[in-house]
């Protein structure tokens, strides 16, 4: 079964609605982002969040130092870098798990994805505003032939409960990673979230 990221999460009750829709994963942005988070707000939601759902923290060229600092006060289990981070970066991460995004405007794009050793390989359409979270998304045919084993790559930008089932099926990712899809008026939205879980779930908007 495809495993699901939702991210952005900014309030208690949309993490109890990620919670009952039992997501494999929840991210905090601590990037500069309309939905960024103190250290503090990210310590107070990740009480709510039971095992094995994993918290995630989205970083853009932070420091190795902060990183590590805010992945142990949180805690969290994942570190995901959505800038132009280095392979050495990733390196002094372990023994966190690591997904290094990489935007997708062409076929040359993806095999820059070869150049990192990491967990998971989140492809993602390129950022407008901020580097991640635009909503839109990318020809998901430049990820055919990657030689990128599928069971490491995770698909985002732009998803939706009306076009996830598609690219699952397309593209047969490991996991799916979601923030404005899920969101009315720049705010998460509960039935977009259930939406979403049923589609990735059972086909079922
Ligand atoms: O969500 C953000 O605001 C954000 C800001 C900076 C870096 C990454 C960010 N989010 C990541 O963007 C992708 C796709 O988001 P969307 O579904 O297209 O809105 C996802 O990996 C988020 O983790």
């Amino acid at each position: 079964m495809v495993r699901v990221k939702i991210c952005g999460l900014t309030k208690k009750e949309h993490i109890q609605v990620a919670v009952e829709e039992q997501v494999d994963y929840i991210g905090f942005v601590f990037a500069k982002s309309k939905r960024q988070v103190t250290v503090e707000q990210a310590k107070v939601l990740a009480q709510s969040i039971p095992e094995p759902i994993q918290k995630v923290g989205v970083f853009v060229n932070e420091t190795v130092e902060n990183m590590l600092h805010i992945a142990k006060e949180v805690p969290l289990d994942v570190i995901q870098l959505h800038g132009q981070e280095s392979q050495q970066v990733v390196e002094a991460l372990k023994p966190y798990t690591t997904i290094k995004a990489i935007s997708v405007r062409t076929k040359e794009d993806v095999q820059k994805a070869a150049q990192y050793n990491v967990d998971y390989y989140l492809f993602d359409a390129p950022g407008i505003e901020y580097e991640g979270g635009s909503g839109n998304t990318f020809d998901w045919t430049l990820l055919e032939n990657t030689k990128i084993n599928r069971q490491n790559i995770i698909l985002a930008g732009g998803l939706t409960p009306e076009n996830v089932g598609r690219a699952i099926e397309q593209v047969e990712p490991y996991g799916i990673d979601v923030s404005s899809g899920v969101e009315i008026d720049g705010q998460k939205d509960e039935m977009r979230m259930r939406a979403f879980m049923n589609q990735t779930r059972n086909g079922v908007v």
